[in-house]
């Protein structure tokens, strides 16, 4: 390096989006662990007020009951895409975030507008403390809570892959059963009035039915390292 200088890498804000099973999660750890920047699962912000109301009794076929308590729990997620990391008043809910029962009720808690004007809140200031750069996966980052991310991104996936694919994980699980429940959940998720699941102007999509994750892993640095160039 001339004179000495340590070479600076410029920070960089990535925003991936995109229906169930398409590989948000698995490829955004990935980018992040291998660039060197923070991550953050804002699914896993949404399903852990879900797992909080339910804990607590809330009402869920009632919007108003969850919008009266949606400030209470205190949430806070780690970025370390190595160790991503949830709590809940102190409580590590990264293992009940994950059941059934709050997969299967989370649509309706994040459907809520209180609910995600929190949520949003919590993702931008976490996104604006992390130095290096974020990766920050989800349904609404690239349209509503980082709408000037350096770089966008939109999964998709044939149902019948994301069904397979998410079966593969849960031993045993139907596969269509699982597709029906997959189809269930993006239709309510890209239904909702606020800031649903949508891909922005500006997002590069890509299509992972027929990439391996190390290819879909592969694309998405390449896009990352080009944006970097050319800040
Ligand atoms: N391109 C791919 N090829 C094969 N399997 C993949 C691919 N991408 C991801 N997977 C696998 O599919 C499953 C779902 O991936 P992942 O959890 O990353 O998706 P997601 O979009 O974050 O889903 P959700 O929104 O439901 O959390 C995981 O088991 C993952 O290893
Ligand atoms: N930015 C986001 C992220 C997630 N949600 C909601 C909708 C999803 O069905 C649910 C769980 O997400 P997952 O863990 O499957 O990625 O959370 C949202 O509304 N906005």
């Amino acid at each position: 390096m001339e004179n000495g200088a340590a070479r600076t890498v410029p920070s960089v804000i990535v925003a991936i989006d995109g229906p169930s099973g398409t590989g948000k999660s698995s490829t955004s750890k990935a980018v992040a662990a291998q660039l060197g920047l923070s991550y953050l699962d804002t699914g896993a912000q949404y399903r852990a007020i879900t797992w909080w109301m339910v804990t607590n009794g809330i009402d869920l076929d009632d919007p108003t009951a969850i919008a009266a308590v949606a400030g209470k729990p205190e949430i806070v997620s780690g970025t370390d895409p190595s160790a991503p990391a949830i709590t809940v008043d102190g409580v590590d809910v990264s293992g009940p975030i994950r059941t059934q029962e709050v997969t299967s009720k989370v649509s309706a808690v994040s459907a809520v507008p209180d609910v995600r004007a929190r949520i949003t809140e919590l993702q931008r200031s976490i996104a604006a403390s992390a130095e290096e750069g974020i990766v920050v996966e989800g349904r609404d980052i690239g349209t509503t809570v980082l709408p000037d991310a350096d770089l966008k991104i939109f999964l998709t996936a044939s149902p019948e892959a994301r069904a397979a694919r998410r079966s593969g994980e849960l031993q045993g699980a139907d596969v269509n059963a699982t597709r029906e429940a997959l189809l269930k959940r993006d239709a309510a998720d890209s239904s909702r009035k606020t800031s649903p699941l949508a891909k922005a102007d500006d997002a590069v999509e890509v299509d992972t039915t027929d990439l391996t994750l190390a290819q879909v892993i592969e694309c998405v640095v390449t896009l990352v390292e080009e944006k970097r160039a050319g800040k």
